[in-house]
């Protein structure tokens, strides 16, 4: 079946958050807004009793993923978790208890478009500490989606997380890691491979003929020749200076304090930053209703709202639905490019 004809798929997320609720909004702004047609992958009945919670009339269907985009323009199509898990929740009031059936539709969806009946996957937020806390292994979506991705008795592909908006594009080289084990991660590798699969992917999938790149440096002034730390000359600019061999369009590292007022970000499509806080700052500081978080080098397209669980005003229906919008119309435009898929498994 052409991406076009297929529904994206829409995680559960933590239900305590404001993901749910945010489906709903999305779906209710479909016609406006042009939001592509989507399957809410979790429990029914819990989306039903969210809706009537918020007083907002949601028709929900319970349906098989191959029927979702014909019912999705008269009611909200979810397909149930395949365990038959269902999920109680209180909103602003995380609870571990739902840590199963967060990542069930996590894997639900990644199979659902593994064959070929579903475009893409969308995540709905979930908060990291629910699921550590229970034994999860992987510090968030990213990491987990490319262990998902790896093939039997392969290394998993190196996951890089792109926080995307019409306004700029940050790519976090180390993604959930503790500040203090940064210097040690950011090998001279790491940063190349990070930068060899933004190029590839911004080109094969955003379409950019050339695409720009920047790094960030690490240490204020980028060292300042040594003298602020050494990572910036002897990682950051050897790394560069390879990739420049290759062809790739990079400079730096450039100091990040004066990376990102306007007339810096005319210069390039993407800055690639050494920790999560240089590249996100930024971006949920210039674009947080716009922005959307999108996964490169995976063998299929997966976009995210660039917020989190947003506890605080769980329930209150006050979320604004925007940054998830952007994501699944995101993941629909992403999705409908040449993308190499996933092997179609019968
Ligand atoms: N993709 C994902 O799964 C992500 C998950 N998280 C998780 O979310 C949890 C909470 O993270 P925080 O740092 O508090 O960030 P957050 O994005 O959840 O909230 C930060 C602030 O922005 C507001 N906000 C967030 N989304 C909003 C929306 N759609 N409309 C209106 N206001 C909104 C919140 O009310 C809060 O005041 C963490 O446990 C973190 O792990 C955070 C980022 C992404
Ligand atoms: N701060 C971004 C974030 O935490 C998103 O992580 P992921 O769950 O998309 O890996």
């Amino acid at each position: 079946m052409p991406a076009a004809e297929r529904p994206l798929a829409l995680t559960l997320g933590d239900p305590s958050g404001i993901g749910p609720e945010l489906a709903l909004s999305a779906w209710r702004l479909r016609a406006e807004r042009g939001v592509p047609p989507f399957q809410f992958i979790g429990d029914p009945d819990f989306l039903e009793r969210t809706a009537h919670r918020l007083g907002l009339f949601v028709p929900v269907a319970e349906v098989e993923p191959d029927d979702a985009v014909e019912v999705f323009s008269k009611a909200l199509p979810v397909l149930p978790l395949p365990s038959g898990a269902t999920v109680e929740a209180t909103p602003g009031a995380p609870d571990s208890a739902n840590a199963g059936a967060i990542v069930e539709s996590i894997t639900t969806a990644v199979g659902l478009v593994r064959t070929g009946r579903a475009s893409a996957v969308v995540t709905n937020p979930i908060a990291k500490f629910v699921l550590t806390k229970v034994g999860f292994a992987h510090p968030g979506h990213t990491e987990f989606l490319a262990a998902l991705a790896a093939s039997p008795g392969r290394e998993p592909p190196l996951p890089v997380m792109l926080l995307w908006s019409e306004m700029l594009s940050v790519v976090p080289v180390t993604i959930h890691v503790a500040l203090r084990r940064v210097p040690d991660l950011l090998t001279q590798a790491l940063v190349e491979r990070t930068a060899r699969i933004v190029e590839a992917d911004l080109r094969t999938r955003f379409g950019y003929e050339k695409p720009r790149l920047v790094l960030s440096g690490l240490n204020p002034h980028a060292g300042e020749a040594g003298t602020m730390g050494t990572e910036d000359r002897d990682v950051l600019a050897p790394a560069v200076a390879a990739l420049r061999s290759e062809g790739i369009d990079i400079r730096g590292p450039l100091p990040a304090d004066t990376l990102f007022h306007e007339r810096a970000r005319a210069t390039y499509d993407v800055a690639l930053c050494p920790t999560h806080d240089q590249a996100l700052i930024p971006i949920k500081t210039l674009a947080f209703d716009e922005g959307v978080n999108v996964t490169l080098g995976l063998p299929f397209v997966r976009t995210s709202p660039d917020h989190g669980t947003a506890f605080d005003i769980a329930g209150k229906g006050v979320a604004r639905p925007d940054s998830l919008i952007a994501a699944l119309k995101l993941a629909r435009r992403l999705s409908a490019s040449n993308v190499t898929p996933f092997p179609v498994r019968a």
